[in-house]
């Protein structure tokens, strides 16, 4: 286990269960589930969303995505200051579903940095999050791109990626942490990737299109 307790982050992404009432139901459970267990689970909702649930709730909120820009004339883009200004305290840069050349994403992560937001740069395989650590960012989460959405863990069908992208990371710069993402629905998963190296895990289909996201939320946390 880390040092720290594992984080457990909850990327809304721009599912049909993921925004207006159903947002609150999500972050609802996410905050009682939090307080109950002690462990960190920070939600990343839709841009529209990022200020009411940063009002609402005391959960750490990151946006999904934010551009390499400054504050100025650049129509349809999304400012680091303008997310910060909202409430959210972090934000995830190149998802798979949102990549970004590499002097986007290291525009994207000195933007955030400039506007004291935390970074999640999202990677795709061992090579990318070496390169990734290089711009030391918060944390480098892993996820291979086939099983997202897939409800196949990463931690059981790949785990050597989670293995080696912790060792590809540390080898560059031992401050950033690792999340792994991809399928992850349980706590065996979050225990397994844990065990592996990382510092906790990113995910989204197994609570924002849950029944119940309250009794996924509960066993995520239920093994650390
Ligand atoms: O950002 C989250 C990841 O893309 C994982 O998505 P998933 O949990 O639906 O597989």
């Amino acid at each position: 286990m880390p040092e720290e307790k594992p984080v457990i982050m909850i990327n809304f992404k721009t599912y049909n269960e993921s925004y207006g009432f159903r947002a609150h139901d999500i972050a609802e459970a996410a905050e009682t589930v939090a307080e109950e267990s002690g462990i960190e689970i920070v939600i990343c909702p839709g841009f529209m969303d990022i200020h009411p649930m940063s009002n609402h709730y005391r959960l750490p909120v990151f946006a999904q995505h934010i551009d390499g820009i400054s504050p100025g004339a650049h129509t349809g883009h999304i400012l680091a200051e303008a997310v910060r200004a909202a409430g959210a305290t972090g934000t995830l840069i190149n998802h798979s579903e949102r990549r970004l050349t590499l002097a986007d994403i290291s525009a994207a992560v000195d933007a955030a940095k400039r506007a004291n937001l935390k970074t999640v740069v999202c990677t795709n395989n061992t090579a990318t999050s070496g390169a990734a650590a290089a711009l030391s960012p918060d944390y480098v989460a892993i996820e291979p791109p086939e099983l997202i959405g897939s409800g196949i863990s990463v931690a059981t069908a790949d785990p050597e990626i989670i293995e080696n992208s912790v060792n590809a990371v540390k080898s560059v710069n031992k401050d950033v942490k690792v999340l792994a993402g991809a399928g992850i629905s349980s706590g065996s998963c979050v225990k397994r990737a844990v065990e592996l190296g990382s510092d906790g895990v990113l995910l989204a289909s197994g609570v924002v299109k849950a029944e119940d996201p309250a009794v996924v939320l509960r066993d995520l946390v239920s093994k650390i």
